[in-house]
């Protein structure tokens, strides 16, 4: 019998449940230990239901509070100084290196004022990660015992489980040095980390553990040398040491083949590999396996929620199968199932029709144990589920909503012309600073004030119906009427409407075009609390009408500052849906371009004239790996911004935003937009603020974090300002937060505006008399 595994499952709860309560024990409202039974009350649920649905490796450490690699750094002790020096309970030292901790003194505690630490995209994927900061005094060692923990649960309720852990070249790799030690290459700390595995090992298998996923998805991206030895050194260690369990090595969202010389040769007692994203390195990964390793065959989507086509799923694990033996094939999930939402018999709103072609994190675990039984030739009992999910998959590829003959009429008319700026830059610079005479060190905001309780309660009568929808816009004109009171009170030079009718900057457009549809409870975790309801592209994308002109007509109106009109763009658009698997996402990107070029005409001709196309996603959305494919990939990501944006004057001030991941400036140049803002309180290293020195437009490097409660002081914002202006030129200055600020609290919000227009007016008198 074929064995069928999950890589690892949606941590958040079917109801949200882990973002309702960490945030009531970040308010105070609930205590550690009820938060900590809420965790610990969704592992069993989950456990049980991947139990009940026949599944025969289920994860367990796939859970977490914030982050599974900042989970690591805790019990590897990678805590910077800066953390521990409060001795705060180990929750809330988790707590402030995730989000930051500001508080003041009280009688029994002293005042708390520390940073988050850096915060990235996970691969090509919207999950961001805590990023491991290493010092020369980083001492490892093990400082908990949660893998251990969690396992012993699941075992307590009569459940089995295999651990997973991020294995040590990818922690490494994933990792940053800290500000203090910038010469420190993490993977360098290999031989001093690999003794904290080997003990963590130990104690999992004293526990029970026969064997632990151990996952290096760092193998499908390009390596140094250095980096590819690590493999040989680990692993080799890792399999040579008594008394340690068995060790799938699991790589996971593309090719490994690449890598394939690094480790070839480890004897690790199987191997995973994402047969979903990289089918063709099905042949070269076999030929490294020894005649008792295991290939674990990830061929149910972790990333996306299209239903699984069965009978060609069955065929691949057959081929590999005949490649390898019954008995060491697994039937698992491509990646962990925490990139898709939890449950679709939770939506009720879905046409039913179109629901049929979709399969959220529980149904994949009945996709994974079907195809595990049908390969073990127990058609019988299956059979039936077969010719339904034959016969989903036909209808969809027959349904009128996958072809709009208008649609890709267009979509074949695109060319240079289209997606060009009538003028090169310096001559929009020229006009566009006689249109709207901004000072030196002009000040902005990314689009996003707080969304507050208000906001949210409104919202939601109004779709149930307990309000009018004339209601509903009066209160979101009072919403933009007090955030636009604010900024001119604060003296932002360009400013935003607050965005306060957008429960998603991603959901908020699909809602607005046809192709798209919607979940009522399809959350995905983005990072921490934050949580995203992607919409689902399901056919050709098109405008039916104006989406955002009315609003920002309004926000107009009640200022003489100039205005931003507020998009997102294609890329982050597809990025942020779950995109159709049936046609390229190249084909997706520039249909969305183009409905959004009529959007920016329609903004540009109702008089806003700056207009910011937000494309927070298009660095993830980058191929792992360089070569032909993220060539194409950086062309028609570009092609489709400037298609969106290229149809205006030249004296219409184009904006774009980029935000939390390392993005290299050659990436963005050919969006050709007048002004960028990127997130950057966070990036330390000089190299970098000297590469976007380079870069040619004018462009915001973000001055403060956006995830953090904590309020930098005036003189801070000074002296950040003044560190980058040392490589970057003022006149290209402007001085905006690192991204939008939906989520803080309207109190910080004030207090850290404040603070950077006072710091840009420094700055400002300081060059005026230069
Ligand atoms: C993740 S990028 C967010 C951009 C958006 N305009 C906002 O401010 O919320
Ligand atoms: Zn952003």
């Amino acid at each position: 019998m074929v064995q069928s595994a999950v890589l690892g499952f949606p941590r958040i709860g079917a109801f949200r449940e882990l973002k309702k309560n960490t945030e009531s024990y970040w308010n105070g409202k609930i205590s550690a230990d009820q938060l900590l039974a809420v965790g610990k009350d969704i592992r069993a649920h989950n456990w049980k239901l991947q139990k009940d649905a026949g599944v025969d490796i289920i994860p367990s450490n796939d859970f977490s509070f914030y982050d599974q690699v900042l989970d690591l750094s805790l019990l590897f002790n990678v805590v910077p100084a800066r953390y521990t020096k409060y001795d705060l309970p180990a929750l809330d030292t988790y707590f402030a290196m995730a989000r930051g901790l500001q508080r003041k003194a009280t009688e029994s505690s002293k005042a708390v004022d520390v940073p988050a630490l850096e915060m990235v995209k996970w691969f090509d994927s919207n999950y961001h990660y805590v990023r491991p900061t290493f010092s020369h005094s980083t001492e490892f060692k093990l400082n908990g015992s949660k893998p251990i923990d969690e396992y012993l649960e699941a075992k307590a309720l009569g459940i089995e489980t295999r651990p997973v852990l991020v294995g040590p070249v990818s922690y490494l790799f994933l990792g940053k040095p800290d500000k203090d030690s910038l010469d420190l290459e993490p993977i360098s700390l290999l031989e001093k980390i690999l003794p904290v595995y080997i003990e963590l090992l130990k104690k999992l298998a004293a526990a029970g553990v026969k064997q632990v996923q151990i996952d290096e998805p760092t193998l499908v991206l390009d390596l140094p040398e250095n980096v590819k030895a690590a493999f040989k050194t680990a692993y080799e260690k890792l399999t040579s040491t008594e008394g340690l369990p068995e060790l799938i090595l699991t790589t996971y969202f593309g090719d490994v083949t690449p890598n394939l010389s690094a480790i070839e040769g480890l004897k690790v007692a199987g191997f995973h590999f994402d047969f979903v994203r990289a089918p063709q390195q099905l042949e070269k990964v076999v030929s490294i396996l020894n005649d008792k390793q295991t290939l674990s065959v990830g061929i149910v989507d972790g990333r996306n929620i299209w239903k699984n086509d069965l009978a060609s799923s069955i065929k691949f694990v057959k081929e590999a199968i005949a490649k390898v033996s019954a008995d060491r094939v697994i039937v698992a999930t491509s990646s962990s199932l925490l990139h898709t939402p939890v449950d679709l018999t939770n939506e009720k709103k879905l046409d039913a029709e179109i629901k049929d072609w979709f399969s959220f994190a529980t149904q994949k675990l009945d996709e994974v144990v079907t195809i595990a039984k049908a390969v073990s030739g127990e058609t019988a009992s299956i059979s039936e589920k077969l010719s339904a999910n034959a016969a989903s998959i036909k209808t969809r590829k027959e349904h009128a909503i996958t072809n709009d003959p208008a649609v890709q009429k267009r979509l074949g008319e695109i060319n240079d012309a289209l997606a060009t700026r009538s003028s090169p830059f310096p001559k929009r610079l020229a006009i566009q600073k006689e249109e709207f005479h901004l000072p030196l060190f002009p000040t902005t905001t990314i689009g996003s004030f707080p969304q507050t309780k208000d906001i949210r309660v409104e919202r939601n009568k109004f779709a149930k119906g307990q309000i009018s929808e004339e209601e509903y816009t009066e209160f979101i004109k009072k919403q933009i009427q007090e955030v636009v009171d604010f900024q001119e009170s604060v003296g932002l030079d360009v400013l935003v409407h607050g965005e306060p009718e957008r429960n998603d900057m991603v959901q908020y457009f699909g809602e607005r075009l046809k192709g798209f549809a919607f979940t009522t409870n399809g959350w995905v975790q983005s990072y921490g609390t934050r949580y995203v309801r992607p919409p689902i592209i399901v056919g050709d994308v098109s405008r039916p009408g104006p989406m955002t002109v009315k609003t920002s007509v309004y926000a107009q109106s009640i200022t003489k500052k100039p205005m931003k009109g507020m998009l997102t763009g294609p890329v982050t658009i597809l990025r942020w849906s779950f995109p159709r698997n049936d046609v390229p996402q190249k084909t997706q990107s520039l249909q969305l371009g183009l409905a959004l070029r009529d959007e920016v005409q329609d903004l540009e001709a109702a008089g806003i004239h700056v207009i910011q196309v937000d494309e927070p996603a298009i660095r993830e959305g980058l191929p792992l790996r360089a070569g032909q494919e993220r060539t194409d990939y950086l062309k028609w990501a570009a092609e489709s911004f400037r298609v969106a944006t290229s149809g205006v004057k030249d004296s219409t001030q184009i904006h774009s935003h980029f935000c939390y991941s390392d993005l290299d400036p050659n990436h963005i140049k050919a969006l050709d937009a007048d002004v960028v803002s990127i997130e950057f309180s966070k990036k330390d290293d000089p190299k970098y603020i000297q590469e976007f020195s380079n870069y040619p437009n004018h462009i915001g490097l973000g001055l403060f974090d956006i995830h953090s409660p904590r309020v930098p002081s005036e003189e801070e914002f000074i002296a950040r300002i003044g560190e980058i202006l040392k490589v970057y030129p003022a006149e290209k200055f402007w001085c905006n937060p690192d991204c939008g600020l939906k989520t803080r609290k309207w109190e910080e919000t004030k207090a850290s505006l404040a603070n950077m227009v006072a710091a840009a007016k420094y700055y400002r008198e300081k060059y005026a008399t230069k």
